[in-house]
């Protein structure tokens, strides 16, 4: 991160923890014990010392360092005093990374339970203004509220100390309005595998690609177990390939009614010329799922067995959002929700924090989530995806199924 070129950072106190910072640095890649590393640190007040610094070669953070010394108590020490968590390296890797890598699960475990009841405090207290962001491109450093607490596992956070690291992405793949203005192109690849791709300056981004297909037939799966499946009713909100729709009307029952919701012109252009818009018992609002979730057309339905959801350029934030509207949607006991679980999908720490950030707040809102793992690693093997798969690299994916606690 070079912050050295901001000038609005570098107050003489900014400047003088920076280098107490890199101080930290160098000690940890010196053969020092844990006793002369844990007093340096001891040394410096929370606002004395910038532990967000990263080595300029490797882009190793000062956590990165504690991880690889494999030093629990350096490490509870550094997330105590706000050291940043999702720092990545120059290999893309965050400390969390580091740990798994060396299997060692105390100083993982550290660092995700922490990190992961920071954000649910911080979701709950500010509104989910401010929220987890994978920090690919670093654009602003926040302060966030200022009391303190402890996690689970009796770690003390001083939240007025902890840094949040933001990116800004007005493209189609980070802006609703941008993606909903942006053109589509609808195509098969040599390998004869479905795309949709969205222009995004000068490289076209994967909007809905082939190799979900498998995650989408095993969410209908889940979504239709248990359900006697006559007068089946299905809420999807975003229609992309139109796969897991497709896999919804080819169910040996095909649904009594079927609410599709879709914004995009260029999508509802593609649906109407698929022949959507003629089939029985399918309704097709054309809006985004704010526009219709309080409306007549979907609440007047009396309640949906199926409700997925799968919308491209939305955030936690919305997702959260979804997730208040969900207990009235479903119909009864046996009715479920399931959604594409693609948040953090570039790294296993943001994944795993992502999956246990949703569960929570499901249970807040009184349902009860399971979890089915997709292995996704041939489809990604093969190359066949080539770049339009940079969004999700891991080797599965996590499919919810989330039922009301009635
Ligand atoms: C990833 S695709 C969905 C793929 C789909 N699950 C399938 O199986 O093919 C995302 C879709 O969500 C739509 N979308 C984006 N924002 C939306 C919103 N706010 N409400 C509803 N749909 C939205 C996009 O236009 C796009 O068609």
């Amino acid at each position: 991160m070079n912050i050295d070129s901001d000038p609005k950072l570098l107050s003489p106190e900014l400047k003088a923890a920076i280098d107490a910072g890199k101080r930290l640095l160098e000690l940890l890649t010196q053969p020092l014990s844990h006793e002369e590393i844990a007093q340096y640190l001891e040394s410096k007040s929370q606002d004395e010392i910038a532990l967000w610094v990263q080595e300029d070669e490797t882009g190793w953070s000062v956590l990165h360092f504690a991880v690889h010394r494999r030093d629990p108590e350096l490490t509870r020490a550094l997330i105590e005093a706000g050291a940043v968590w999702n720092l990545v390296d120059a290999c893309g890797n965050t400390a969390g990374d580091v740990a798994l890598s060396l299997d060692d699960e105390e100083c993982y475990r550290l660092i995700r339970d922490a990190e992961f009841l920071l954000h649910l405090l911080d979701t709950r207290a500010q509104d989910e203004d401010e929220e987890m962001e994978e920090p690919s491109t670093i654009s602003s450093i926040q302060d966030i509220g200022a009391d303190s607490y402890s996690d689970t596992k009796g770690i003390k956070r001083r939240k007025g100390n902890t840094l949040v690291l933001r990116a800004e992405d007005s493209t189609p793949a980070g802006s609703t309005e941008a993606f909903l203005n942006a053109k589509l192109t609808f195509a098969t690849n040599k390998q004869g595998q479905d795309l949709c791709l969205v222009d995004s300056g000068s490289e076209q981004v994967g909007v809905m690609m082939g190799w979900e297909r498998p995650i989408m037939e095993e969410t209908v799966r889940l979504l239709h177990k248990d359900n006697d499946d006559t007068d089946f009713r299905v809420l999807n909100c975003g229609f992309g390939l139109g796969i897991i729709d497709t896999y919804f009307q080819k169910w040996p029952t095909p649904p009594s009614l079927h609410v599709i919701i879709e914004p995009h012109p260029d999508v509802l252009a593609h649906m109407r010329a698929r022949g959507w818009y003629d089939m029985a018992n399918v309704r097709i609002l054309e809006g985004k799922w704010q526009d219709f979730i309080d409306s007549d057309e979907i609440l007047g339905v009396g309640g949906f067995d199926a409700v997925y959801t799968d919308v491209f350029s939305e955030d936690y934030k919305q997702l959260y959002a979804f997730f208040e509207r969900v207990p009235e949607l479903l119909r009864g006991e046996n009715s479920k929700f399931s959604f594409f679980h693609g948040l953090g999908a570039t790294n296993p720490l943001f994944y795993d924090i992502y999956t246990n950030l949703c569960e929570m707040h499901l249970k807040e809102l009184g349902c009860t989530v399971s979890w089915t793992d997709v292995d996704v690693h041939t489809a990604q093997a093969d190359g066949i995806w080539g770049e339009t798969r940079k969004y999700f690299s891991l080797p599965y994916c996590r499919i919810p199924l989330v039922k009301m606690d009635i």
